[in-house]
């Protein structure tokens, strides 16, 4: 190859550099274009800056075109911060997660929506839940289920009586630590958020049944709790650690190797249609009248609608009453869906449609 002293590469990288930053801006400006679009089509001034369906078609097409040698998740990073940047551009968005700082939802938000945006922590889920429903922050972010404990219980009680809706979904791979600034040896406490108990639990039960566990509001309000306590320990991220001045007693203590957590992101509607979404809704059935359960989810058979997740909760308006929660494939305002969808109102006491998101599940993790 000719031109192989340092003097010529670096002024060639230049020249790329003055183009890539004309480029950028050019970006911008068509980005500023579409905030205009968005406006003049939209009264609500929130909708849709953030557009899932839109982000997932450019990711999907950035890592087409890659060839190399940059790898697909340099790629994929670089773009994260170039789509936050034009967010940002288009409107000063906040996005309210589940903290303190360093929790696994913070983290899953950073990986969605990149560094130029601004975070605020929420001590509970029903704090975030909170506010987006009062317009303190424009959306956010709470977790779901996790593919080896199952539903977080607080985010489905709280669909229940929200007024917020279902943007997106977004996945994070969960690998949990033991930390603390005290030796293993000398554990008399033991610090975590139920789910972090609950995918840990034989880690637990081989080498720390003794050690009496206590919840704590999340993983990362568990470290900073071990982090003022001696004899304390938390089961949080490696993230974590760092934040908090604690050591890595052990790595990787959950259960199940490939364990991964589901979240929403919450706002005031949801997306368009994408062309592979699903649907979240919750409603209640008459439960004196034999099959209404079934007499209700025939309706989705009868469409040919795939069911990827059924739970149930109590009411909570009498004992014994249960509140059913489906997601199904394809968009509320799509043909089948939508039909389906009215039928069902007729077999059911309460049905509140939650949003129609894209579906973002990784395929390593499907
Ligand atoms: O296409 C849009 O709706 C945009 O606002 C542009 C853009 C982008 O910069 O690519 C920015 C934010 C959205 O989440 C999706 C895409």
């Amino acid at each position: 190859m000719e031109n192989l002293d340092l003097q010529t590469l670096n002024q060639q990288i230049d020249s790329i550099d003055t183009k890539l930053v004309q480029l950028l801006n050019e970006r911008a400006c068509i980005s500023l274009n579409i905030e205009k679009v968005k406006k003049e089509e939209s009264s609500d001034d929130n909708e849709n800056v953030h557009a899932p369906g839109r982000e997932k078609q450019t990711f999907e097409r950035i890592h087409r075109l890659n060839y190399g040698p940059l790898s697909s998740e340099s790629l994929g990073a670089i773009y994260r911060e170039i789509i936050s940047a034009s967010i940002s551009l288009q409107k000063d968005v906040s996005i309210a997660y589940f903290g303190p700082l360093g929790s696994y939802t913070h983290q899953a938000a950073i990986e969605r929506f990149g560094d130029g945006i601004n975070y605020f922590p929420q001590p509970t889920i029903s704090d975030v839940f909170d506010s987006v429903e009062k317009r303190r922050t424009t959306y956010g972010i709470v977790p779901f289920e996790n593919s080896t404990y199952g539903s977080v219980v607080a985010t489905l009680d709280k669909f229940i009586s929200c007024k917020t809706h279902i943007l997106a979904e977004t996945y994070l791979r969960i690998n949990h630590c033991l930390l603390s600034k005290s030796k293993f040896s000398s554990l008399n406490k033991v610090y975590s958020h139920p789910q972090g108990f609950g995918q840990c639990q034989k880690y637990l039960d081989m080498y720390l049944k003794e050690v009496q566990r206590v919840d704590a509001l999340s993983t990362s309000k568990a470290a900073e709790i071990a982090a003022s306590e001696p004899y304390s320990a938390a089961i949080a991220s490696i993230t974590c650690a760092e934040l908090y001045g604690l050591d890595v007693l052990e790595k990787d203590i959950q259960d199940v190797k490939n364990n991964v957590t589901r979240f929403f992101i919450l706002g005031s509607t949801s997306d368009k249609p994408s062309g592979d979404d699903k649907t979240f809704i919750l409603f209640t059935v008459d439960h004196r009248q034999p099959g209404a359960l079934c007499d209700a989810l025939s309706i989705f058979k009868d469409h040919n609608i795939n069911l990827t997740k059924i739970d149930s909760r109590p009411s909570l308006q009498q004992p014994w009453h249960y509140v059913f929660f489906i997601e199904l494939q394809g968009h509320k305002e799509e043909g089948e869906v939508q039909k389906a969808l009215n039928e069902i109102n007729e077999f059911c006491l309460d049905i509140k449609i939650l949003g129609s998101y894209p579906n973002q599940r990784p395929e390593s993790l499907s």
